[in-house]
């Protein structure tokens, strides 16, 4: 079994759980996401929104952020799920999808889904095709 005998399924319904916690006033758009560590462990996250409206948080950021905080290295991740009440499975926006590509490794794969159960799979790599990187930063530097 694949993911410390996790499914894809299995990751979307902890996903769901954290939807359910969403602080969501503004949109009332509910996201959670269920983040797999390298030791098999779930990492919740939900969407927190704010007043002043650009503070508010994405799901995933949530839960990698809190992963991060709790001491897990960057790119060790196995798997991330996400999940909304969307007709086709979520998509991540592009925020997302440039720290899913720093913290993750770019064949980690990104589960996403919706309420009615679809399902789409694509890595890190894939949701970002030319992302700025932690190298970029680098270039041209003397020293
Ligand atoms: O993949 C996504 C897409 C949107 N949102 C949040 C941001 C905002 O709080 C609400 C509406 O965009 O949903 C997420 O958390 N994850
Ligand atoms: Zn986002």
């Amino acid at each position: 079994m694949s993911w410390s005998g996790w499914t894809k399924e299995r990751l979307l319904e902890e996903a769901e759980k954290a939807m359910r916690r969403a602080y969501v006033p503004y949109s009332k758009f509910r996201v959670g996401a269920a983040l797999l560590d390298a030791e098999g462990r779930v990492h919740h996250g939900c969407n927190v929104e704010n007043a002043a409206y650009s503070p508010s948080n994405c799901a995933e950021r949530t839960a990698l952020f809190r992963a991060i905080a709790d001491g897990h290295a960057a790119r060790s991740f196995q798997a991330i799920a996400v999940i909304g009440d969307t007709p086709q499975p979520i998509t991540p926006c592009g925020v997302c999808r440039q720290v899913i590509s720093e913290l993750c490794a770019a064949d980690m794969p990104v589960i996403m889904g919706n309420l009615q159960g679809d399902i789409r799979v694509m890595t890190a790599a894939e949701l970002l095709p030319g992302a700025f990187a932690p190298s970029d930063l680098n270039y041209g530097k003397k020293d």
